[in-house]
């Protein structure tokens, strides 16, 4: 039986600490275990209890603090995950007391390089999985304010995308805050949640220089071509949009399909799996 795991990536402040103690919440009530693991070494504050932190193996302050090193922020922040990756067994030692069937969540840090072009990540999605039996989904958090209008929107898929095609691995992205939008926002949000590019480029940037139309055309084609791009919206004031996120995520890596009846269902009030699994 495999372990479950969610990679919850994105921006800066993209709400992905908050994100990871909503759904420990949640699972609270569900009554399904799930821990936290801290991947952040530049973390300040999280509010939900860790199994593991990275801050214990290593951390930016410290790496910024060393003479011999001279890192800023950035830099600081690669060379620890560079030292994560040299010392992979620190994080299966962490592991140690998750057993078959178990679920955790990854928080990890949102620099962009990380899910581009420094190896990391994808060397930690591959050590989860051949190694250590896990079943992965990659989790992306974009904030809704920086989504809902056609540019920002088109780069943020790009972002999203990047770390979907280096990572390899089920993904989901979810689109954060939304008790943040503003009326007018919200109105529009349905033709983000499940976009077709061409039409929000056409609405939004009908007069872009010839070269960035084709482009963006391009662009707009293949997205929608393969599909690759939708949202789950998730507003954390509504306990619905959190149980939907968490729905398709359990399905993108088939959690539950393996598990006895009694770990799941049987524990659950009726109330509960008529509201939660829709039965
Ligand atoms: N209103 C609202 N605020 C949110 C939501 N999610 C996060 N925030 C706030 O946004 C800020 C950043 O949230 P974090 O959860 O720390 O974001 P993060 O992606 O973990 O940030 P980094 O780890 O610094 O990259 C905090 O002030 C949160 O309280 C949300 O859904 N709604
Ligand atoms: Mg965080």
């Amino acid at each position: 039986m495999p372990k479950y795991a969610q990679i919850v990536m994105g921006p800066a402040g993209s709400g992905k600490s908050t994100y990871c103690s909503n759904i420990v919440r949640h699972c609270e009530a569900l009554k399904r275990r799930v821990f936290v693991i801290n991947l952040d070494p530049a973390a300040e504050v999280f509010d939900y209890p860790v199994l593991a932190d990275i801050r214990e193996l290593v951390s930016v302050e410290d790496v910024m603090e060393d003479e011999s090193l001279r890192f800023g922020p950035n830099g600081g922040l690669v060379f620890c995950m560079e030292y994560l990756s040299s010392n992979f067994d620190w994080l299966e030692e962490q592991l140690d007391n998750v057993l078959e069937d178990d679920y955790v969540l990854f928080d990890c840090p949102g620099q962009i390089e990380l899910y581009t072009h420094i190896p990391v990540m994808r060397q930690l999605v591959e050590r989860l999985e051949t190694s250590w039996n896990f079943r992965l989904c990659g989790v992306f958090l974009m904030d809704s304010q920086f989504l809902i209008e056609g540019a920002k929107f088109v780069s943020g898929i790009l972002t999203a995308l990047a770390a979907m095609v280096n990572l390899e691995i089920p993904h989901v992205n979810i689109m954060s805050k939304l008790d943040l939008l503003s009326k007018q926002s919200r109105k529009e949000l349905d033709r983000y949640l499940e976009p077709d590019l061409q039409d929000i480029l056409d609405t939004d940037m009908p007069s872009g220089s010839t070269a960035f139309q084709k482009l963006n055309s391009a662009l707009a084609t293949m997205i929608n071509d393969y599909s690759l791009v939708k949202f789950v919206g998730l507003d954390p004031t509504d306990e619905e949009s959190l149980n939907e996120a968490l729905m398709q995520i359990d399905n993108a890596m088939q959690y539950g399909e393996d598990l006895e009846p009694k770990d799941t269902l049987e524990e659950l009030e009726p109330e509960e799996i008529q509201n939660d699994y829709g039965l």
